[in-house]
């Protein structure tokens, strides 16, 4: 059996929690395979961290933060302590510290909105941002040189209040509750030392990260992830996704990553007004079926020449943009109307690469050519480098901050 909040209630709480590990067979939180298991629990330690290569959720609580005037780098490291213990807890389906209801003169450890449930697939990944990198912590001469700001890109409509930030925290879980309470409570960990500079629900995954996920569908209502770098070919993810030893490469961001994300409005009032053939040629696939214009099959292989020029997804293949690859884990998202009353919609694009000039130069492409623009705008926009994945008793960023 696996505690998870849940089975907790189930027995009674605290004194529940001592009866039921007394019990043989009994283990808190049962880790399985990055997949999830049985009892929704995604390992949260390993060489890589959780949420890039697992499998990719329904929901998701993207948060961009801030550090505080005055903190120091052992600040951080603690708050680095701290988030590394409340996460490994979260991920397996428990209250941080104490509990929801750990003290009844004192605000509880836990706010108490995941009681009950699952741990729902819980990831949670974080990332430190270039400008982390400044005179604030010693930290300059440790910033690798991939990790500067953006460029400006063509395109770019970029809100400064919805872009950048000195940390990020993506949480993904199939209950969007879950993923909430995750942010909430790492963000209230961090008071005094972080504060949330933007943060993005997003509901519906628009990749797929695995061969055993069927691919979802975006809110132009085109399949999308077809032809995603996918945790199974192990070959790609080392050339493309993780960072490794070459000498350009820091030891501190071995086994990690880094990750763009740009909040990308869809025109989705224009989308609509436009035939189907039209968007077809735009995506350059077939709507309903995935596949490459021309073929039926949603896997079939895609010859980028024999499509139109300025379509989507001929100017995004890896052999357009000199083998450029990425793995694209990004949800959609809706934060009601704009000012002008149009829905403000669209795509949370987020991927994860070995080298921040893959996205560059697949976006200096895509936003000089490709017929989306006349239905999207990039309105937000950030890049962090992932850290690598820590073992029980480890600390995440030890290596970055010692
Ligand atoms: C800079 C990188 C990319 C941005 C930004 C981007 C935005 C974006 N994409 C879609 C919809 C689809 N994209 C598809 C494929 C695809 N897109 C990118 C990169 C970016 N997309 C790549 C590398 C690829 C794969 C190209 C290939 O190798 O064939 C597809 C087709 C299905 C699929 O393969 O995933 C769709 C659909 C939207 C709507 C959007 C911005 C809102
Ligand atoms: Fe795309």
């Amino acid at each position: 059996m696996t505690l998870t909040r849940r089975a907790l209630l189930r027995t009674g709480g605290a004194a529940g929690l001592a009866a039921a590990t007394a019990g043989a067979g009994f283990v808190l939180g049962r880790e399985t395979d990055a997949g999830g298991g049985p009892d929704h629990v995604v390992a949260f330690h390993g060489p890589h961290q959780a949420g890039i290569a697992t499998a990719a959720q329904d929901r998701l609580h993207f948060a961009a933060l801030d550090v505080e005037p005055g903190v120091t780098r052992a600040d951080l490291r603690d708050l680095m302590a701290r988030w590394t213990a409340a996460s490994e807890r979260l991920t397996r389906g428990l209250d941080v510290g104490a509990g929801a209801s750990s003290a009844a003169l004192a605000p509880p450890d836990d706010t108490g909105e995941a009681v009950g449930l699952s741990a729902a697939n819980l990831t949670v990944t974080f990332g430190v941002g270039p400008s982390l990198f400044d005179d604030r912590f010693g930290l300059a001469g440790r910033r690798p040189a991939a990790l500067g700001p953006l460029p400006a890109l063509p395109g770019d409509a970029l809100d400064r209040s919805r872009s950048d930030g000195d940390l990020c925290v993506q949480a993904c879980a199939d209950d969007p509750q879950v993923a909430f309470h995750a942010v909430r409570n790492l963000a209230r960990l961090g008071r005094g030392v972080v504060t949330v500079r933007w943060s993005q629900l997003g509901f519906g995954r628009t990749s797929s990260t695995s061969t055993a996920q069927a691919t979802p569908r975006n809110l132009m209502g085109f399949k999308d992830g077809t032809a995603n770098v996918k945790a199974e070919d192990a070959r790609a993810m080392d050339e493309a996704v993780w960072v490794g030893g070459r000498p350009d490469e820091p030891a501190w961001l071995r086994g990690g990553s880094y990750l763009v994300a740009r909040r990308i409005r869809m025109l989705i009032e224009v989308w609509d007004r436009a035939s189907l053939g039209d968007q077809e040629q735009t995506i350059g696939r077939h709507k309903r079926s995935g596949a490459p214009l021309g073929a039926s099959d949603e896997f079939a292989t895609l010859r980028p020449a024999s499509l139109p020029p300025d379509s989507h997804v001929r100017l995004a293949h890896p052999d357009t943009n000199r083998g450029a690859r990425l793995l694209r884990r990004g949800y959609s998202f809706t934060d009601g109307l704009e000012a002008l009353g149009q829905l403000d919609a669209g795509l949370f694009f987020l991927a994860y690469m070995r080298d921040p000039s893959a996205f560059i130069t697949l976006q200096n492409r895509l936003g000089t050519s490709d017929k989306l623009n006349e239905y999207i705008k990039h309105v937000g926009s950030g890049l962090w480098a992932v850290l690598p994945g820590v073992r029980p008793g480890a600390v995440l960023g030890s290596a970055l901050l010692a």
